[in-house]
């Protein structure tokens, strides 16, 4: 089938993968040629990666970037579309802008999928003619290797296109667990609030990010510490979260200052090369002096 990814970066450029790597045309749709083509460049790295582990080989590898391409025109990239998968930023106005053109240039029988972390689908896709054939479909960073996929329906949600979704995922080989539509889902709300805790830790000078990290790991078995998995994550994703969740569940998801300050600052994590850690080529190098 045709599957169209919007967004290009951190997350969909891994869906546009793991799409075209399960024998689907992937057309990735970015707001300027640079960024898209970062992201079909990722995508090639991965997938040396893959060969490198014996997972594929080279024709493989070939025949997957054969059915991928990129593109900045919204309109050609969704016009063929059987699924449309959004992984634009983590803003509520952005992605119902997004919705809305989607509804006008892609076929009126393509499913539409939201890769959200927490955003409510119920209202995301209200702008939608109709609702009944979007759903979320929440991929996990790295998308290529993460194994879970949660399934979010929304109040509108109809039951062919939950169907569609579970198939979808299984053909990606991904495990998917249906959701209800709540702010957070099953997963975006526990490690929001991990993550929170841990920042303010640092904040208020109980450990380093590494001692934080540490404890999490071989305390709690976690292969990947808090403050590692929040710059893995991105601090300005961690912080829109935080900040939508706050203003739908409480207080309690405050966001700390000190994340505040690392994102004005443009210290997002691993992408921007420093957040509670600092990067050499994507690789951690020691931790941040702030
Ligand atoms: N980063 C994570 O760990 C993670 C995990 C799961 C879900 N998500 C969700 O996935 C979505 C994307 O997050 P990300 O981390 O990939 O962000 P990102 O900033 O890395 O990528 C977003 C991309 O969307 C592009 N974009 C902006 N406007 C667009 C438009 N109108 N059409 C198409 N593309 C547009 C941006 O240029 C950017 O390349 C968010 O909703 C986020 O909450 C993120």
């Amino acid at each position: 089938m045709n599957v169209t990814v919007l967004g290009a970066g951190s997350m969909g450029h891994g869906i546009a993968q793991v799409s075209a790597m399960a024998g689907n045309e992937v057309v990735v749709r970015d707001i300027e040629q640079d960024i898209v083509d970062d992201g079909l460049a990722a995508i090639e790295n991965n997938l040396d990666g893959a060969i490198e582990r014996d997972m594929i080989d080279d024709a493989e590898k070939s025949e997957i970037i054969d059915r991928l391409t990129g593109t900045t025109d919204l309109e050609a990239a969704v016009r063929d579309a059987d699924l449309v998968i959004e992984a634009a930023p983590e803003n509520m106005e952005l992605k119902k802008d997004i919705f809305t053109d989607v509804d006008e240039y892609a076929p009126a029988d393509a499913i539409i999928g939201t890769n959200t972390s927490s955003l409510s689908v119920t209202e995301l896709v209200s702008v939608l003619d109709d609702p009944t054939r979007a759903i979320g479909i929440h991929f996990f960073n790295p998308a290529h290797i993460m194994e879970l996929v949660e399934i979010i329906v929304a109040e509108q949600t109809a039951d062919q296109t939950l169907e569609f979704a579970k198939e979808y995922t299984e053909s990606i080989k991904k495990v998917g667990v249906v959701v209800n539509d709540f702010p957070g889902f099953s997963s975006s709300r526990l490690g929001a609030i991990q993550a929170a805790e841990s920042i303010r830790m640092v904040q208020e000078g109980v450990a380093t990010p590494e001692g934080i990290d540490t404890s999490m790991e071989l305390g709690y078995n976690h292969p990947m510490g808090p403050l590692t998995l929040a710059d893995h994550t991105g601090l300005d994703v961690n912080l829109e979260v935080l900040q939508y969740l706050r203003e739908e569940l409480g207080e309690r998801f405050k966001p700390p200052q000190l994340l505040k300050k690392k994102v004005r600052a443009g210290k997002l994590g691993r992408k921007t090369g420093e957040g509670f850690y600092v990067y050499e080529d994507g690789e951690k190098v020691g931790m941040s002096d702030e």
